[in-house]
């Protein structure tokens, strides 16, 4: 292979880079050392020396040490690969200059220039956005210009310069195919040297708006929200802290899977949890929820489906049921304006009710019910503490006074004397009472504001007939009666959180803990509108970055069929699609595409990068056989594949073939809601579960549980064929219904 003409002049540059690295790590290295160093004995000197000195000192080096560790790990992270890309830049009116693009920056401590570029700064989305020529880039809301003469890229491994290659129009981008032709790892890997133009406008689309991406299976959603959150804390990490950060995924086993590419992103602490776990923890509320996989398994396995059991799970989700939910609170809140009465301290009106009212219904209306009357509280505790010493001082002059014209107007020794030990008993009777009333006034008065019980309130919504006609009159009588028998025993499901986080948020209010002022929720798709209202209702915020595919809907009996709603509720979101598959070969997302074709969403097909692989296997057996599996199995092992998953239909298929598979001695795993994924077996995933997951080969197997022509069993089918990077294998007893649905000859 001939090397590229700069060759000799990239390694030289590759070792300068190295070499100052180097001397940058032993200098901070030294740092972190000497900083330690200076801790522990500012620790030891602590009781002898002046103390508040001796604190400054800790907390000044305390500093210094987080600064030295973060510059520490930042260096080592990238030594073996320092850069992976460099443009060739000019900024309009400047000297041109190249700017070597990699993971973090790195400065020439003296002259300040840089020696590496972070590909989250400015300049470098020319990188991955900029043809070559004339063109902009914005720095916040800055427009620069200039000439991009070129763009190249490095293949470095181990701190090693392989290749280099200048990218222009025609060439492909060379360093994708060797990353999509790569292993998957069973974790998603960063990509930040490969990130494509429309991708690249997504991570970077304004930061302050919210954004909708409907992308295709394997376009790169998770990789790209992941890599937007990235993006977002180095462009506004101090105006938003990583705590104030929160990305939902689909389950906790899609957490485990995606919980090492953030910190390689540079990304700490952002909460990181599922929608159900989210409202649990934001409205302390302790419930055992149903398993919501259990309800797709009974829609899926039955033939019939229970139109009841829909009707409710999607009306559940609906924005109708917010304005129910709205109305119960509007109840509540004319419930509640009700009880203020006069307040008053012995026979003395301190405030009125209709005062009360109109701050409780109209000045504080936008709070939660409970802040509200808090906030009425600290008013009147002032205003009674100010109106209790006025009446004080009024009923003591007037005692003053009492007793003045007694002392001076009565002649009679005997009267006078009489009167005056009556108005100074009084006196000293009342005054101390009217204090001691006055200090409980507050306290007392607002013991009718009883705390609301969310789940009681809930739970009386589900069960209480006449609250039911007061709060939804439109229901049929069939309705209604479905809704209570479906709610006759205590049963907390997922269809129920968006609800009860609403009423927790309208009621209560969210505590700042949880009140998460950026979010990204991948998998959105998923989602009710009601749960992404009740989340934009509680967390007063639209900064939103919701990634999806509509086609991969599996909840959609009870969630999103189209993003119109979406939309409307967040409208001042951008709307966007990815069309293209990193994931799949074509072979198999020709396939995966028949099954796409034939859903009701009228979703455009997928369009794979083109990288060829194996036409994907059919194999017809009466009923799963382990050896056969395990034949399967070696040989895609033997083409130097390693994360391999056997996807079923169902989770009870799927530890009937884990059973059977252990059984005959092959290395297998039942993928569940919390597993630990172990990369040297053959994983065992129910369809539902696999979803946002990838492997470098799959073997789908329906036997007891087919998949039937049926919107749901086509979407879990259709997830299930889009995970493998490079093979497919589907095995079935009778192959019919799998090549109907799957549209094969
Ligand atoms: N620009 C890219 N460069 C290299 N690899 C990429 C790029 N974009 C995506 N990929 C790879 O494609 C695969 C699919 O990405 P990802 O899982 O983020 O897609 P997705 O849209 O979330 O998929 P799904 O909807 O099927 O879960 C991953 O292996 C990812 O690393």
């Amino acid at each position: 292979m001939q090397k590229h003409p700069d060759f000799e002049f990239e390694l030289q540059r590759l070792d300068y880079t190295k070499h100052y690295m180097q001397r940058l790590l032993e200098e901070s290295m030294r740092d972190v050392q000497s900083s330690q160093d200076e801790i522990r004995h500012a620790m030891a000197d602590l009781d002898y020396l002046d103390s508040s000195l001796s604190y400054i000192n800790i907390l000044t080096n305390t500093r210094f040490f987080e600064m030295a560790r973060t510059q520490k790990e930042g260096l080592e992270a990238i030594q073996q690969k320092p850069y992976f890309a460099r443009i060739h830049f000019q900024t309009e009116g400047e000297k041109d200059e190249f700017l070597y693009i990699g993971k973090t920056s790195v400065f020439h401590q003296e002259t300040q220039e840089p020696i590496i570029v972070d590909w989250r700064s400015p300049v470098a989305n020319v990188y991955y956005d900029g043809r070559l020529g004339d063109l902009t880039y914005k720095v916040r809301d800055e427009e620069i210009s200039g000439h991009l003469f070129s763009k190249r890229q490095y293949k470095i491994e181990e701190g090693e310069l392989l290749d280099v290659l200048d990218i222009d129009l025609t060439t492909n981008d060379e360093l994708l195919q060797d990353a999509l032709a790569g292993k998957a790892d069973v974790r998603l890997t960063e990509i930040v040297s490969t990130i494509q133009a429309e991708q690249n406008e997504i991570i970077r689309a304004n930061l302050k708006q919210p954004i909708i991406v409907q992308g295709a299976a394997g376009s790169g959603k998770t990789t790209i929200a992941l890599h937007r959150i990235s993006y977002f804390l180095y462009t506004m990490g101090t105006d938003f802290p990583s705590e104030k950060l929160m990305i939902l995924a689909p389950s906790k086993l899609f957490m485990e899977y995606i919980g090492d590419v953030l910190p390689e992103l540079g990304v700490g602490r952002i909460c990181q949890t599922t929608f159900a776990e989210y409202v649990l923890d934001a409205t302390g509320l302790k419930l055992k929820l149903a398993d919501p996989n259990k309800k797709l398994e009974l829609l899926t396995a039955a033939d019939s489906v229970n139109e009841d059991q829909l009707f409710i799970a999607r009306m559940k989700g609906t924005l109708r049921y917010r304005e129910i939910m709205q109305r119960y609170v509007e109840k509540l809140e004319q419930e509640t304006a009700a009880l203020f009465e006069d307040v008053y301290i012995e026979k003395y009106r301190i405030m009125r009710a209709s005062r009360l009212k109109k701050l409780f219904l109209e000045d504080f209306n936008y709070m939660p019910l409970e802040k509200r009357i808090e906030r009425i509280k600290l008013i009147m505790q002032s205003e009674v503490n100010r109106k209790r010493k006025q009446l004080y001082k009024i009923l003591s002059d007037k005692y003053e006074e009492a007793l003045d014209k007694a002392l001076y107007g009565i002649r009679d020794d005997e009267k006078r004397r009489a009167r005056i030990t009556r108005v100074m008993d009084e006196r000293d009777e009342r005054l101390p009472s009217i204090e001691k009333e006055g200090k409980k006034t507050v306290s007392s008065y607002m013991k009718r504001f009883k705390k609301f019980n969310i789940k009681s309130l809930y739970r009386d919504w589900l069960t209480n007939p006449q609250l039911h006609i007061e709060l939804a009159c439109h229901w049929s009588e069939s309705e209604r009666d479905a809704f209570f028998a479906a709610h006759a025993s205590e049963l907390w499901e997922t269809e129920d959180l968006a609800a009860l986080y609403y009423l927790h948020a309208k009621l209560k209010g969210v505590a700042d803990e949880w009140k998460m002022r950026v979010v990204f929720i991948d998998e959105v798709q998923d989602y009710s509108e009601f749960q992404l209202a009740a989340l934009q209702d509680g967390l007063e915020t639209d900064m939103f970055t919701m990634v999806g595919d509509l086609a991969q809907g599996i909840h959609s009996y009870r969630a999103l069929k189209s993003w119109e709603p979406v939309q409307e509720m967040f409208p001042r979101a951008t709307y966007t699609t990815l069309q293209k598959s990193y994931r799949t070969t074509i072979e198999i997302m020709q396939l995966a595409n028949k099954v796409l074709a034939q859903m009701d969403e009228d979703l455009p097909l997928v369009e794979p990068v083109v990288r060829h692989g194996r036409e994907p296997e059919f194999y017809e057996m009466p009923r799963l056989n382990a050896s056969d599996v395990n034949e399967i199995y070696k040989s895609i092992l033997g083409r130097g594949h390693r994360s391999i998953a056997l996807i079923c239909k169902t989770r009870k298929e799927a530890a009937a073939i884990h059973k059977q598979l252990e059984k005959s001695g092959m290395p297998v795993q039942l993928l569940g809601e919390n597993s630990d994924i172990n990369g040297n077996c053959l994983l065992i995933v129910p369809s539902h579960l696999s979803k946002g997951l990838e492997f470098d080969a799959v073997i789908i197997a329906a036997f007891d549980e087919p998949f039937r022509d049926h919107p749901i069993d086509r979407k879990l089918l259709y997830v299930a064929m889009t995970r493998p990077m490079h093979e497919l294998h589907l095995l079935s007893d009778t192959l019919a219904p799998l090549i109907k649905i799957a549209g094969e000859k």
